[in-house]
């Protein structure tokens, strides 16, 4: 039985509107973890912690008055924000979504509802401005990540089991509404929230809050984009409100891991992001990443590929030094990744999920509107034989290697709405793209009766 919600979703199904179209024809976005964290970057009084960098203010015990005076430490001597951004071109993506504020509290923004950010650094300029305006100037659109969690603010609240806490923590949350009023405000290019920090009772117990945000940003900056990390109704529900409905305007519940080919097909009626750490979990910048498996530029890929195969987006976290260099592990994954997008990204950009059964060979995508199939290959058959079964009706044509239009690829139609491609049999190192073209026309239908 449905419930009358206040605070649940205000609309159902996806936007279609522009600023939405262009959020999911994007499909690939850096993601950029940068704050006092880096500084530090995971080792403290000499000691390495295992845990995420942008933890260690708590898995070292340090205390917020200590951890707080890293902010005179911060002075970025090697950053240069244009460099960055010309390192996300090459890389391909389309969309970067930065930290405005962490956990820990610090704004890269020159805030007037507090002074711990910027222009109380060494750095002293608006920093966030200068990575915008960069990243703008190479046609990437660019989103703010913004913590609601917030360790150095006295009114934040884990719970709320008093009267004072209530009144301090509604101190809080208008702090943060007129943080998040600023940013969308003094940054007007800003096309999404990213809202993180907001899994404790005490912003589940203000669901009205959370809507109110929402509604906030989207009269301040019409078209502005919400992640569904932000929300909580009336119940406490988080993601989905109490009737099932995705709240926000995207699912945002893949952290480090990606929605299962069969099992979570269900995903592809509903835009979603999968974010994604390059060690197993480090988001800020950490010293030592032998500590931990660092994932290769083709594991990366191939999520990439499987989250656009499922209709999703997909974003790739860096998280540049406390002297606003880049390690030369991600400079390596932009490039290899980049040089892999510029010859193939047309499967990417602007397709979704193609209506195809999973093959273990690989990821079907489609182009919007398109009757052509993309089909991504990492795992070749020793056969040399692709498997691809069809909705009914559906006619596999003609199919090439992406990179060869005129050397045809044998498709061989094997029993009803079953084909096979014969894949030349050879040494390939890099993920292969064929594509083929495909009718859904009715005449072959009852080929097989
Ligand atoms: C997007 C990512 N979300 C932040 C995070 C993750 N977590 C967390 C905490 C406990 C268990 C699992 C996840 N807390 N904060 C990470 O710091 C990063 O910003």
């Amino acid at each position: 039985k449905r419930l009358e919600l206040k605070y649940g979703a205000q609309y159902t199904g996806k936007r279609t509107d522009a600023a939405m179209n262009k959020w999911r024809s994007n499909r690939f976005g850096q993601f950029i973890h940068w704050g006092l964290y880096a500084i530090p970057g995971g080792v403290w009084n000499g000691k390495t912690y295992n845990y995420a960098a942008e933890f260690l203010k708590s898995s070292a015990h340090i205390s917020t008055a200590t951890w707080d005076s890293l902010m005179y430490k911060f002075n970025p001597k090697k950053f240069n924000a244009k460099e960055w951004a010309k390192m996300a071109k090459k890389m391909g993506v389309k969309y970067m979504t930065i930290t405005t504020k962490h956990h820990e509290g610090f704004c890269l923004w020159p805030s007037r509802y507090t002074d711990f950010n910027i222009s109380n650094t060494p750095y002293k300029k608006d920093i966030l401005k200068e990575i915008v305006d960069a990243y703008n100037a190479e046609g990437i659109d660019v989103n703010f990540y913004y913590s609601v969690l917030d360790w150095h603010n006295p009114d934040w609240r884990y719970d709320i089991k008093s009267k004072e806490d209530s009144i301090a923590f509604r101190r809080y949350l208008d702090f943060a509404e007129n943080q998040l009023k600023e940013l969308a405000t003094n940054y007007p290019t800003v096309k999404a929230f990213w809202f993180d920090g907001t899994w404790d009772a005490s912003v589940k117990k203000n669901g009205w809050w959370t809507l109110e945000v929402e509604k906030m940003l989207k009269s301040v900056r019409p078209g502005v984009i919400i992640n569904s990390r932000l929300r909580a109704d009336d119940y406490g529900s988080r993601h989905k409100d109490s009737n099932g409905e995705l709240m926000g305007d995207y699912e945002s519940g893949y952290e480090r891991r990606l929605p299962d080919p069969v099992k979570d097909i269900k995903v592809t009626s509903w835009d979603w992001e999968a974010c994604m750490t390059i060690p197993e979990n480090q988001w800020g910048y950490h010293q030592d990443w032998s500590i931990s498996h660092v994932k290769s530029p083709l594991e990366l890929l191939e999520m990439l590929v499987h989250a656009t195969s499922m209709g999703g987006n997909f974003l790739l976290n860096f998280g540049p030094k406390g002297d606003g260099s880049i390690r030369s592990e991600e400079q390596n994954i932009a490039k290899t990744i980049g040089d892999w997008m510029a010859v193939n990204g047309q499967v990417i950009y602007n397709c979704d999920y193609a209506g195809l059964k999973k093959q273990d060979w690989g990821y079907f995508t489609r182009e919007k509107g398109s009757n052509q199939l993309n089909m991504v290959i990492f795992n070749v058959p020793v056969s040399g034989l692709l498997h691809v079964d069809v909705p009914k009706g559906m006619i596999l044509k003609k199919a090439h290697f992406l990179t060869t239009p005129g050397q045809q690829i044998k498709v061989e139609e094997i029993a009803k709405n079953q084909y096979l491609l014969h894949m030349p049999i050879k040494l390939y190192t890099s993920p292969q793209v064929i594509v083929v073209e495909c009718d859904n026309g009715k005449e072959n239908a009852n080929k097989y009766q």
